[in-house]
């Protein structure tokens, strides 16, 4: 950008300064527009004048973004932004004509329908980081928003506990806690989310303080026990095929996983391999689940003062639901 003296237009503070902006267009245009225009130039007014310069399709709508650096992070303008000003915060080189190579220039595109950018070379939006940082930067629309505790919503009803789950689970979010109980929702698919990275990353966290899992529940159980020596219990609840076995499972494995430490002895194998067998005294075909368990079951793991896994005893009963109890036991023993 550069400044100009009393010729053209001109602003409050008699200068007219040039602003260079490249368009990112899929339509072939000229490398770059250069305009002058006043301080008080908002963004509107200045991608109406690139657009005019342009000869682009009026019909459509425009946005501009700044670049610092070149390849660096674009910031889309709000309408009412002020291009000058943001100038006036770069390098007092960058303020002189230079090429686009040197950063410091802004960008032309065109908005979609939807509110997102119209990408011609479209970054990687696959992880969820990344779309943030779209957001953040305005080129993709805000997305719809979810609360991971049903506690904060700001309208508590039916339709809204169910809108926001439903939310969650599109966006791959299969549990949401209300309070201290994790609402898990049946995925019915594999979801990357349970290898032993999950188990680290929510070992010895506060309930709340990371996204809604079921490893948190049971490393808040285990972390709990060790620290209050009282027994723990965990209550999964939920109709035929809604998934308390596999809840059960994952619970089991995470809180193996925490109990052993290195101690490899195959906890957690016994455990979830003396599941079937119990199961196939009370299970059945429903509708909802080929290998329904009709009886309620009831696993309790027993540590050792240490916090190692030290015994397990799975039994069915017909409570409706399945119960797990970890209570301490400062004896060495290993039985199932
Ligand atoms: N978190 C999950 N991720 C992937 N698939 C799941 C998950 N939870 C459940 N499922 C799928 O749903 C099926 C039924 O789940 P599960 O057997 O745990 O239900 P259930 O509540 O124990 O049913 P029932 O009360 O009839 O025994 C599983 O076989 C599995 O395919």
């Amino acid at each position: 950008m550069s400044v100009k003296d009393g010729d053209g237009t001109t602003s409050q503070d008699g200068k007219a300064y040039e602003l260079q902006i490249y368009p990112r267009l899929s339509l072939e245009t000229a490398s770059c527009c250069t305009l002058r225009v006043t301080k008080e130039a908002t963004t509107a007014s200045v991608i109406q004048d690139a657009a005019a310069t342009l000869g682009l399709d009026a019909s459509k709508v425009y946005v501009l973004a700044e670049v610092k650096e070149c390849g660096g992070e674009e910031w889309v303008l709000e309408s009412t932004d002020l291009p000058v000003h943001r100038v006036l915060l770069w390098p007092r080189k960058a303020q002189d004509q230079h090429s686009q190579k040197e950063g410091f220039y802004f960008l032309l595109q065109e908005r979609n329908n939807d509110g997102s950018i119209c990408y011609v070379h479209l970054p990687s939006v696959g992880n969820e980081q990344e779309s943030k940082r779209l957001v953040a930067r305005g080129f993709l629309p805000p997305q719809q928003e979810d609360y991971e505790d049903l506690c904060n919503l700001p309208v508590l009803n039916e339709d809204s506990i169910l809108d926001n789950l439903c939310i969650r689970f599109q966006k791959k979010k299969i549990y949401t806690y209300a309070g201290s109980i994790l609402i898990a929702i049946n995925p019915f698919k594999f979801l990357p989310i349970y290898n032993p990275k999950y188990v680290k990353m929510y070992e010895n966290h506060q309930l709340g303080k990371l996204e809604p899992h079921i490893f948190a529940i049971a490393d808040v159980t285990y972390y709990a026990m060790l620290r209050k020596r009282v027994n723990q219990c965990i209550v999964i609840s939920g109709e035929s095929g809604s998934g308390k076995t596999q809840s059960t499972n994952f619970l089991i494995h995470c809180l193996t996983a925490l109990s052993q430490k290195g101690y490899a002895s195959g906890v957690e194998r016994t455990i979830l391999g003396a599941g079937p067998v119990l199961e196939a005294f009370g299970n059945a075909k429903t509708a909802h689940n080929n290998n329904s368990s009709r009886f309620g079951k009831f696993i309790q793991v027993n540590y050792l003062e240490s916090g190692v896994g030290a015994r397990v005893r799975v039994t069915h009963t017909h409570t409706p639901c399945p119960l797990m109890s970890l209570p301490l036991l400062p004896q060495k023993s290993c039985c199932l």
